[in-house]
């Protein structure tokens, strides 16, 4: 806005006029701050998973009425502050983590005199059991749905069967390199990341006509299920991709009722934050999950000699 010249009008030495406008309630923070802790205690680890949203209100009227932004805690800087509280004091709970923050703010902020903090935290489950070796694999608690699309013409069934919203993790064993480079790549390359996907999985029976038995759908299903994950968990992965080259032909070595699968797998990226400008080291321990944009990885698995017949969705793109 560009200066205005002082104010000569006949008005400017009159009393000045009541305020037509009143600042009420007021707050401000950082929203949806999502952050992963890593804890590993050799071959087993340990993964909270949060989303942490910050609003703070204090003495604040300047900033929104002269533009002074000396009371003005920037929402980065908590952004930065749930990023470092997590590597320097782990998340025993999200209470305990929340009421650590909450305190920081109000304590070390003058013009700050109350912070509230909401955590939301994402359950997972352990895939593989710790007792009995390497357990690094997760899957989100909640949000799987089962599918089932039946056609019947001339005689011939086709049955696809299927699954979306299953997140899994793996903590380690999952790299990401050798990668084709153009000017525009800047990507670093990766020995030790998390890979996490949403599956959205669908496959085709074999089972066409009723003159032969129908599998049973809830076994066949189970077990389809559980391979695919083995698939996930047990593979030392080089991409996305090759995990799921493994979590389709897995079905199809285990399973003789199933002639094709496919899948359709959002890559959910895991960054490593940056914690060089706190003095601090991140060796695989503080993470932000971002929720877009993300890499979308899809594929069709065949039995040899059996022909693609699930339809490709293209409603992603
Ligand atoms: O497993 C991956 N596959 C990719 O194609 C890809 N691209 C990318 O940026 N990260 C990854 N990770």
């Amino acid at each position: 806005m560009p200066k205005t010249g002082p104010d000569t009008t006949p008005e400017a030495d009159a009393a000045p006029a009541p305020a037509v406008s009143v600042l009420g309630q007021n707050q401000y923070g950082k929203a949806e701050v999502r952050v992963v802790r890593v804890v590993r205690e050799g071959a087993v680890h340990h993964l909270r998973d949060l989303n942490v949203s910050i609003a703070l209100s204090g003495a604040l009227d300047d900033v929104h009425l002269t533009g002074s932004n000396a009371n003005c805690l920037p929402t980065d800087t908590m952004k930065n502050t749930v990023y470092v509280f997590a590597k320097e004091h782990g998340i025993a709970s999200p209470e305990e983590f929340a009421t650590r923050l909450a305190r920081h703010f109000v304590t070390t902020q003058p013009s700050i005199h109350r912070a509230r903090v909401r955590v939301e935290e994402y359950a997972w489950d352990r895939l593989t059991d710790p007792a009995a070796g390497p357990a690094h694999s997760f899957a989100r608690r909640g949000g799987e749905t089962r599918l089932a699309e039946i056609a019947y013409e001339d005689g011939h069934w086709q049955v696809i069967s299927g699954l979306k919203g299953l997140t899994v993790l793996n903590t380690t064993d999952s790299e990401f390199h050798g990668f084709a480079q153009d000017p525009y790549t800047t990507l670093p390359e990766t020995h030790d990341r998390i890979l996490a996907t949403e599956v959205s999985g669908r496959w085709r029976h074999t089972w066409t006509e009723d003159t032969h038995e129908a599998p049973d759908w809830d076994t066949s299903y189970r077990e389809t299920r559980a391979h695919l994950l083995a698939a996930f968990a047990g593979t030392y992965s080089l991409s996305l991709q090759q995990t799921m080259h493994r979590m389709g032909s897995r079905i199809i070595e285990h399973r003789p009722e199933i002639a094709e699968v496919r899948f359709s797998l959002p890559n959910k990226h895991h960054f490593l934050v940056d914690l060089a400008p706190f003095g601090l080291g991140n060796d695989n321990e503080v993470y932000y999950a971002a929720d877009r944009p993300y890499g979308l990885i899809e594929a069709t698995i065949l039995r040899a000699g059996h022909e693609a017949r699930i339809p490709v969705d293209h409603s992603n793109l």
